[in-house]
């Protein structure tokens, strides 16, 4: 897929990971909705991006992605802009294990409701002309920790519903890809998230101990996750990819044993 005149829409896009991925959008001539709960963030990387991209490439919606009534206005407002729909990006997310039940319908609820709503927009099912959804999981999928077991179960239901159906896209003929990115540590605010009570709840006395895989693994620069972002928005032969980025080993593959039934 090129990236030229594509529309995207991109939740919690008005920092960290959506804005770096935003960015790089822009950087190849598509047009961007920043969907984002917080609003000042919000107005400030749009006019941030204006000046870098020029005006009228780039919206910003505030939206709840939990809200699902709002959630469905942002797809419909970045239709009603922009004039079709290319590429979901369900980015937003949080690290909330005090309120646990609120992770679990950012995280992964709304994830799903936006990838049905991409659907809506984008699948030959409806008439549409295709696209491509990315949601974003992470290496806590993979290797747990004490620190943040409800985050760590919504990472991993991401990736086991974005493989579920990238199979039914393709069995289905959707022309949609749907396709699952997994970073490590990336340098967001998010990451500040680790070391506060009213986040971690009792969980935070094992901070010391993250902490210390941060340093041991490092962090990633958000411009890193945009960049396996793109790979897979472009490469028209990933369906169900799961994208794995890490400090060691950079952007690289997931691998499965081959389906037995
Ligand atoms: N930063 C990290 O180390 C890692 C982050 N991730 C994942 O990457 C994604 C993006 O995270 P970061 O950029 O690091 O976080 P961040 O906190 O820097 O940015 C998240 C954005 O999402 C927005 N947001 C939060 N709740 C929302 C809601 N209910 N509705 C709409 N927007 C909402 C926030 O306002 C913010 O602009 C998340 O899904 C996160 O779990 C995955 C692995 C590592
Ligand atoms: C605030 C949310 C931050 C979540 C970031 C994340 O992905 C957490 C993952 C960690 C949970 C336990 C771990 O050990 C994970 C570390 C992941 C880094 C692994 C890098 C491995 C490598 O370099 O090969």
């Amino acid at each position: 897929m090129a990236l030229h005149g594509k529309v995207a829409l991109v939740t919690g896009g008005a920092q960290g990971i959506g804005r770096a991925v935003a960015e790089a959008l822009l950087r190849n001539e598509s047009k961007v909705a920043l969907v984002d709960l917080n609003t000042e963030v919000g107005e400030d990387c749009k006019k941030a991006l204006d000046e870098e991209f020029g005006e009228g490439n780039c919206i910003f919606i505030q939206c709840d992605v939990a809200d699902r009534g709002k959630l469905k206005d942002a797809f419909d407002a970045t239709v009603a802009k922009f004039g079709k729909l290319d590429i979901v990006i369900n980015n937003a997310g949080i690290n909330n294990e005090k309120n646990w039940e609120k992770t679990i319908e950012v995280n992964l609820t709304s994830l799903i409701k936006g990838t049905y709503l991409g659907l809506d927009h984008m699948s030959k099912e409806y008439g549409k002309d295709g696209g491509v959804i990315i949601n974003v999981s992470s290496m806590a999928a993979f290797l747990h920790s004490p620190h943040q077991p409800v985050y760590t179960a919504t990472k991993h239901g991401v990736i086991g519903f974005t493989r579920a159906m990238a199979d039914a896209a393709d069995i289905g003929d959707y022309g949609v890809r749907i396709n699952v990115l997994c970073p490590a540590f990336v340098d967001t605010p998010l990451l500040q998230s680790i070391e506060q009570e009213d986040n971690m709840g009792k969980f935070v006395k094992y901070k010391n101990s993250f902490k210390e895989k941060i340093d041991k693994y490092g962090v990633l620069p958000p411009s890193k996750i945009a960049e396996g972002m793109l790979r897979l928005i472009t490469d028209s032969s990933l369906n169900g990819a799961v994208m794995k980025i890490t400090c060691s080993k950079g952007i690289h593959f997931h691998t499965y044993e081959p389906l037995s039934a």
